[in-house]
């Protein structure tokens, strides 16, 4: 198995109700796939290259700024709790493993837009307006919307029939979803994400186009190459699936290493359930609040320095 499966969110979404859950043979992919590897590729989801370029682009031009124009938007500049959750961050602010070190990346976090709130993980980013970089927070905000309409409620369908639930199962947990948008720059040359897992329900994450990956993920034992496939989006499930399901999916390990002579952009979502959510690990009594998990792993990345998601129990 040296390349990831291929699911199509087309073939997903036709569910035929009339004969059980809906589970149709790609249902049954996306199963086995999400026992097997957690990662695989998602085509036909119906957001356009063109938007996707153009975010790349945007953000290029952002992470290109002078830094003191970038460090006005940084973490400590933003209001939503806790304030790593948002803005920019320059080289080497982020570790996501403990022994590779800060990554040579720089990021900006962008979330749901929802009024200011004392929940954690709501309310305002403050982003740079097109003065300052131009189309950078509009097509952000547009593929934002895309993703949160077009892949997300489907692939939480999809999943949900793939566990044999009805096919809403996972809505009434989602309807005021967090997710942290991300984009991040990766320097020619060096740039890197240190060994890792995502810490939520699952990443959606599109990579910018080279002949030669820099993303590699960790499956059957072995580390292989997750190629740009042209018009499809990496999925990876994270964490607290592999929680929520008691262990039957997996989330997958994966890094960055980047070393063509260009820099790299790739613009992840990490989807978790609604900040109050409470759920059930399957066939379990126990009690989970999401958004205590996530505070965890924030203080991992942030204030410990331990790394992200599992990353603690990866050599
Ligand atoms: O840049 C990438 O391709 C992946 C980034 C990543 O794994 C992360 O930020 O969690
Ligand atoms: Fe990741």
């Amino acid at each position: 198995m040296d390349s990831l499966p291929i699911i199509s969110l087309e073939k997903l979404k036709q569910i035929d109700l009339s004969g059980g859950n809906g589970k149709n043979p790609e249902n049954q992919h996306l199963y086995n796939v999400c026992l097997e590897h957690g990662f695989f590729y998602l085509k036909d989801h119906g957001i356009s290259t063109e938007l996707i370029r153009e975010t790349m682009a945007a953000s290029r031009n952002f992470f290109e700024l002078p830094e003191e124009v970038k460090k006005q938007y940084g973490q400590d500049k933003q209001t939503v709790y806790p304030n790593t959750s948002r803005g920019y961050v320059p080289l080497y602010g982020e570790t996501l493993h403990q022994t590779t070190g800060p990554d040579m990346k720089e990021i900006f976090d962008l979330g749901v837009e929802r009024p200011t709130s004392d929940l954690p993980f709501t309310g305002q980013t403050l982003m740079p307006d097109d003065t300052v970089a131009p189309n950078f927070a509009s097509s952000h905000y547009q593929l934002q919307r895309e993703v949160l309409t077009k892949i997300v409620p489907h692939l939480l369908r999809g999943l949900a029939i793939a566990l044999d639930c009805p096919p809403d199962w996972f809505d009434p947990y989602f309807d005021k979803l967090v997710a942290i948008h991300r984009t991040i720059y990766y320097p020619p040359e060096g740039g890197i994400a240190g060994k890792h897992t995502d810490n939520g329900i699952f990443t959606v994450l599109f990579q910018e186009y080279f002949p030669t990956p820099s993303l590699r993920v960790y499956t059957k034992d072995n580390w292989i190459d997750a190629m740009c496939l042209e018009d499809a989006a990496i999925v990876n499930l994270g964490d607290m699936l592999q929680l929520w399901t008691n262990h039957l999916f997996v989330s997958t390990p994966h890094e960055v290493l980047h070393n063509l002579n260009q820099s790299r952009i790739s613009i992840p979502f990490f989807i978790y359930p609604n900040v109050n959510a409470v759920f059930q690990p399957i066939g379990t009594s126990q009690t989970i609040n999401p958004t205590d998990i996530m505070l965890k792993n924030y203080n991992s990345i942030w204030v410990k320095k331990t790394g992200g998601g599992r990353a603690l129990e990866l050599k």
